[in-house]
């Protein structure tokens, strides 16, 4: 029973050309069937001009011998119209197809990006932390918008080929039952190279998707803004440059290496089915001398094998290709297979709207999948509502870490997180992290107005000015905004036409404006203010209680002075709490925080 269901299980994975399929039908389900009753058309066509060429030649060769010529070519005439009429209808089918094709594809194409868009939100954080995700993603980037496509295209080929082959193969074997049997074995080797080499492509390129990636990185380097500077300073563009083009020359070489091998072993498969076909159309010819069959016959035969090994190789050239089309689907369905970790619960509780009590790390522990280090160790801390809480300490000490648990881009590996009690794992995701407005410290530039820069941090305010303005005026932002040209409405960043870059804490003030901008309850900014001027910063900390009024806010800086206001401040040193308490409690305390503070006090004496 076991082993019949592991077998099932193991056919069910192995055959992915179904719900590919089913993934082109959803892209466009009226362009989908055009596109087959234009193919179908398309190929039987040929199989009426082929009987109507038979018709002709024997009405010609019938001719020969009757007394009324006129009679005999009006027949032709009208066979011969007949022809024109298929050959126009096959012209317009092509262009047809050519039209529904197009616009198909394009619509694949489309469809095919936003399932891998939806696919790469939908996955938590800690894949995009991971190279094995980015390899995946690569893969999958290369199969969907052409692999289902050509699913389908092929198959609507195989139907076609298998009809057109069973006439061509049933005329063939009326003269003799060796020809049907020659016309298959001359199409075996081909269909073997094609298996064979289908997998060890497939099997490369796995192998060789880090070294792409790598390859499209350095591509990166050298042609974004991001590291113009640097690579200017550093010289650094010819030896980027060089690197690339190694990587790309030795997946190139191997590529072709590889090529060229089937090439050989599809000339062998080649030459022993040419072999084949022309014993059998030396065959036709001698029936055709031995008068056994008629000129008219002899066109028809001849043209019935060579469409027939045609059709025999588009059908086994078909199978093959969804042989390789199944293999190369794994690469997309990797991706589209991907689970999230962070789970939605499947009884969610409302989540409390004003929080009562407030947020509470109970023993809380941290590891990253890909580290064996504990980045987080037996966190303990409240956060009640309205309170403004600290966290400081140095670098990779676990601060934003924290604060990513908070918001449940991961999950404790130990202990618990709860708002008013409940678990944090018990609220629905999108209805905890709208009660939470962050800031990282690697703030997101968007390159779009510096409105909409703003508005994003709460789409479902209406897009008017007076809330967005408000929020600008408590970040500093607005001073920054209205000496642009177009004010609210200048694109940002240099990306786009008429763009108009911003400094580090320009932008800055922009992120702080989106943080303001949030209903939340909870306000957490991670080096909110750290590329400010002082007299900027000052701005913002001097009112920060009333600017963030009720709300409850934690804070994460380096800048002791900046936090010196918070209710409570928690020191933190490898993952740990090692202090907590207010600003001249853990003066008095004379201890880390002591120490750096006076490190830092010194600094402006
Ligand atoms: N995505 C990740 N995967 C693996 N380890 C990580 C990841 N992010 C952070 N770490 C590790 O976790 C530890 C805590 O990092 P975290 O970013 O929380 O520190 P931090 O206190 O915010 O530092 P900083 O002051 O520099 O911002 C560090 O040792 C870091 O190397």
């Amino acid at each position: 029973m076991k082993a019949g269901k592991t077998l099932r299980y193991k056919i069910q994975q192995s055959l992915r050309i179904l719900p590919a399929l089913r993934l082109v039908w959803n892209s466009s389900p009226r362009l989908t069937i055009a596109f087959v009753a234009l193919l179908w058309i398309q190929g039987l066509l040929p199989v009426v001009s082929l009987y109507l060429t038979k018709l002709i030649v024997d009405t010609v060769a019938a001719s020969v011998n009757v007394a009324d010529k006129g009679a005999a070519f009006s027949r032709v005439l009208l066979l011969l119209g007949f022809f024109v009429a298929i050959t126009l209808v096959t012209t317009l089918c092509s262009s047809l197809t050519e039209i529904v094709y197009a616009a198909q594809s394009g619509r694949l194409t489309d469809y095919m990006q936003n399932v891998l868009h939806a696919k790469s939100i939908e996955v938590d954080l800690e894949y995009y932390e991971n190279s094995e995700y980015y390899d995946a993603l690569q893969r999958a980037q290369k199969e969907a918008p052409s692999r289902p496509g050509q699913i389908l295209h092929r198959l609507g080929w195989l139907g076609l080929s298998s009809i057109s082959l069973i006439a061509m193969l049933g005329l063939l074997l009326s003269l003799h039952w060796a020809i049907g049997v020659i016309l298959f074995v001359a199409a075996i080797p081909a269909l073997v190279v094609r298996v064979r080499y289908s997998g060890i492509m497939y099997h490369w390129q796995r192998r060789k998707t880090a070294q792409e990636r790598q390859a499209g990185y350095l591509s990166r380097i050298l042609t974004t803004e991001q590291h113009a500077k640097e690579i200017r300073l550093f010289d650094l563009g010819s030896f980027f440059s060089e690197w690339y083009l190694r990587l790309r020359r030795q997946l190139y070489q191997e590529n072709i290496a590889m090529i060229k091998r089937q090439s050989v072993a599809n000339l062998g498969a080649q030459a022993t089915a040419t072999t084949l076909v022309f014993a059998a159309y030396g065959f036709i010819i001698y029936q055709t001398m031995q008068g056994t069959i008629r000129f008219g016959d002899l066109v028809l035969y001849y043209q019935a094998l060579q469409r027939g090994q045609n059709d025999l190789k588009s059908l086994l050239g078909g199978l093959s290709g969804l042989y390789e089309d199944n293999l190369f689907l794994a690469n997309l369905y990797e991706f589209l297979d991907l689970k999230p970790k962070v789970v939605e619960p499947l009884h969610p509780k409302p989540f409390p709207i004003p929080m009562q009590n407030g947020i509470v790390f109970n023993h809380v522990s941290f590891q990253y999948a890909t580290t064996k280090r504990q980045a987080l160790q037996n966190i303990n801390l409240t956060i009640r509502p309205g309170e403004v809480v600290a966290l400081v300490g140095e670098n990779g000490s676990g601060k934003t870490t924290l604060i990513k648990l908070l918001c449940r881009l991961y999950d404790p590996t130990f202990g618990s997180i709860t708002i008013d009690g409940i678990d944090l794992r018990q609220f629905e995701i999108a209805a905890l992290r709208r009660q939470i407005s962050v800031i990282f410290q690697d703030y997101t530039k968007y390159h779009l107005t510096a409105k909409e820069n703003i508005w994003i941090a709460n789409i479902n305010l209406p897009f008017t000015n007076d809330k967005i303005i408000a929020a600008a005026r408590h970040s500093g932002a607005d001073d920054v905004i209205s000496k642009l040209p177009q004010g609210y409405d200048t694109i940002l960043g240099k990306l786009f036409e008429q763009g108009e870059e911003l400094s580090i804490g320009q932008w800055q003030k922009i992120a702080l404006a989106r943080a303001f901008l949030r209903d939340s309850q909870l306000i957490v900014l991670d080096e909110p203010t750290s590329a400010l001027d002082p007299k900027a910063e000052e701005e913002v900390f001097h009112n920060f209680r009333q600017l963030i009024k009720n709300q409850a806010a934690i804070l994460i800086s380096h800048r002791l002075s900046t936090v010196r206001m918070a209710d409570c401040i928690y020191v933190m040193a490898n993952g740990s709490i090692i202090e907590s308490g207010t600003h001249e409690e853990l003066i008095n305390l004379g201890n880390s925080y002591a120490n750096l503070f006076e490190t830092q006090a010194q600094h402006y004496k």
